[in-house]
């Protein structure tokens, strides 16, 4: 019997601190009897069957891999550069499946069904963050709060994204929609080039200019615009735990502050607008608004109540910097695939243009409002199926608070991490006929399978943390793509990795897009430039 054996078995009997001393003394003695390689071997050893046995106990019947092929560390290095492929062929391999990197037991989960019974159990999970999304994003903030807390504050925050409230970010929208759709064509005019970079800044100054609406300064969107992809990078599922200068997690962390500070700034800017009787612009005095309403007319509506309490300017900066944080990667993803996409089908292409010029009796210089947005039905289908084709979030992680009996067979450990996933159940053929092609159609009808399959609609989650922008997104892409296609042409450069998806938080083309845009007469289609 070896030594650990001994210890462990001693300390199962039922012993006293005199039992426990002597048999500390007689490891101590034992282990003296070992060569340091003896030891070392036999620490290995043991750390290596632990880690296996836990492994075995935690998988029980579900699918993975019947061994952690690298030991300790399992697959972290696949990690670090994650294939769609390889995710793809997880799904494929059960319901249920499992991996494990480190000390973290993942578990996936592929059907509709069990995604959305995961994004529907808050007694069990919550979503999981890695670490350093606490220091960047500050534990106060409210996307850490769990339970009733979280429910609370976030109906405070649902007046800012309702259809109502949307409506009034439109004119903002519309100018930086305007003013980018210049700019691409002046930046292509000798020739393509890689629109990733592009898609990320457009997304980024729509997103700053209607939660901030003009008290935020050009050069500040600028600033935020050219450096919020650090924070991206920052956000690795493996981090030092301390932040260190000039790391990735450093750089993260400035750009976040600043964006924050730029956002307090702003906050304190719409409080003065709003108190001095001002018209609303942008999400920040949509909130200050609702504020003031409710403390000034005592409404019995309840989630007024809850805003009753005034939001300090902090506060509110960092629930702004939540919603960039959410929407960015998210967006720039939609947007690629969905340029992408009509790019390459003139077919989808020339039905947007007919309906974009029909909804506006001819005239392409009306502008945007809430009601021309949902004449466009075919536009708004194109980018509704984008979502479904192309989902940009694939899964969301969330962490289990007690042991979560998922089904019958099966309670996922505590600790564990347990990820729903939306992909599969977006390409259902039972569903969506023909799920690998793109049908903007298959939206039209009203009754239509897809339109009647709610349930598989999980682009955007469900549950209590589902997407709080989802009508938003619907709404500024719709116009987007609308504007485009009436006054740009487009042409997409197609390469063998056009079509295969990189995974960089959310997917991208893997040649990063590359695109050339024409400027375009919207009434006669003639090329201007
Ligand atoms: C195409 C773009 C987007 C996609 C595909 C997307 C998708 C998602 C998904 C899958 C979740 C997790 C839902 C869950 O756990 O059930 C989420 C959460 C969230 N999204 Fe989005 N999102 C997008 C854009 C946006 C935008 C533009 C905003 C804000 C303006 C936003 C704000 C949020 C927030 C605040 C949450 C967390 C909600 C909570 O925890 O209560 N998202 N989104």
């Amino acid at each position: 019997m070896d030594v650990t054996t001994n210890f462990v078995s001693t300390l199962n009997n039922n012993s006293t601190a005199d039992d426990y001393s002597n048999t500390l003394v007689s490891l101590v003695a034992g282990l003296k009897g070992l060569s340091w390689l003896k030891i070392i071997v036999s620490f290995i050893v043991f750390a290596f069957t632990y880690d296996q046995v836990i492994y075995q106990i935690k998988k029980g019947s579900i699918a993975g891999p019947r061994y952690k092929m690298w030991p300790i560390i399992g697959p972290f290095l696949e990690s670090l550069d994650p294939k769609f492929e390889e995710y793809k062929a997880k799904w494929d391999s059960g319901p249920l499946s499992c991996v494990s990197i480190f000390h973290k037991f993942v578990v996936i989960a592929s059907t509709r069904d069990l995604a959305r019974k995961i994004f529907q159990s808050p007694t069990y999970v919550k979503p999981c963050v890695v670490d350093v999304a606490v220091k960047i994003l500050r534990p106060t903030n409210w996307v850490f709060l769990d339970g009733k807390a979280h429910t609370d504050y976030r109906r405070s925050l649902n007046g800012l994204f309702t259809k109502k409230a949307l409506e009034i970010y439109i004119p903002e929208q519309e100018k930086i929609i305007d003013k980018y759709l210049e700019r691409f064509v002046e930046t292509t005019k000798s020739g393509a080039s890689v629109f990733f970079p592009e898609f990320r800044e457009i997304m980024c100054a729509l997103s700053l200019k209607t939660f901030c609406g003009d008290y935020i300064t050009d050069d500040q969107i600028k600033l935020v615009a050219d450096n919020y992809y650090k924070v991206t990078a920052a956000l690795e599922l493996v981090n030092f735990p301390i932040i260190l200068p000039f790391t990735k997690t450093w750089y993260g962390k400035q750009i976040a502050d600043q964006t924050m500070n730029i956002f307090e700034g702003c906050a304190q800017m719409a409080k003065d607008h709003i108190e001095a009787g001002g018209e609303q612009i942008c999400v920040m005095d949509a909130w200050v608004k609702l504020m003031k309403d409710a403390r000034e007319h005592k409404t019995e509506d309840p989630d007024s109540k809850l805003l009753i309490r005034e939001f300090s300017n902090k506060e509110i900066s960092e629930a702004i910097f939540t919603f960039l944080f959410a929407s960015q990667d998210a967006s720039s993803s939609a947007c690629c695939w969905l340029f992408q996409i009509v790019a390459d089908r003139p077919d989808i292409m020339a039905k947007i243009r007919e309906e974009q010029l029909r909804v506006r009796n001819n005239d392409p210089n009306v502008k945007l409002t809430g009601s021309l947005i949902d004449e466009m039905k075919y536009t708004y289908c194109v980018v509704k199926e984008t979502l479904r084709y192309r989902p940009p979030v694939l899964m969301v992680p969330y962490v289990v608070k007690k042991a979560y009996p998922i089904n019958d067979n099966y309670t996922v450990p505590k600790g564990s991490m347990v990820i729903p996933t939306v992909y599969p159940a977006l390409h259902d053929p039972k569903i969506y006929e023909n799920p690998d092609e793109f049908i903007p159609e298959r939206w039209l009808d009203p009754n239509s399978p897809a339109n009647s399959a709610k349930k598989d609609w999980l682009v955007f989650g469900t549950g209590p943390h589902v997407c709080l922008g989802q009508t938003y997104v619907m709404m500024l892409f719709t116009a987007l793509l609308g504007k485009a296609a009436m006054f740009a042409d487009l042409h997409h450069t197609i390469t063998p990795l056009s079509e295969k998806i990189k995974v960089f938080a959310t997917i991208f083309p893997q040649d990063d897009l590359i695109l050339q845009w024409k400027k375009r007469d919207p009434l006669t289609g003639e090329i201007l430039s």
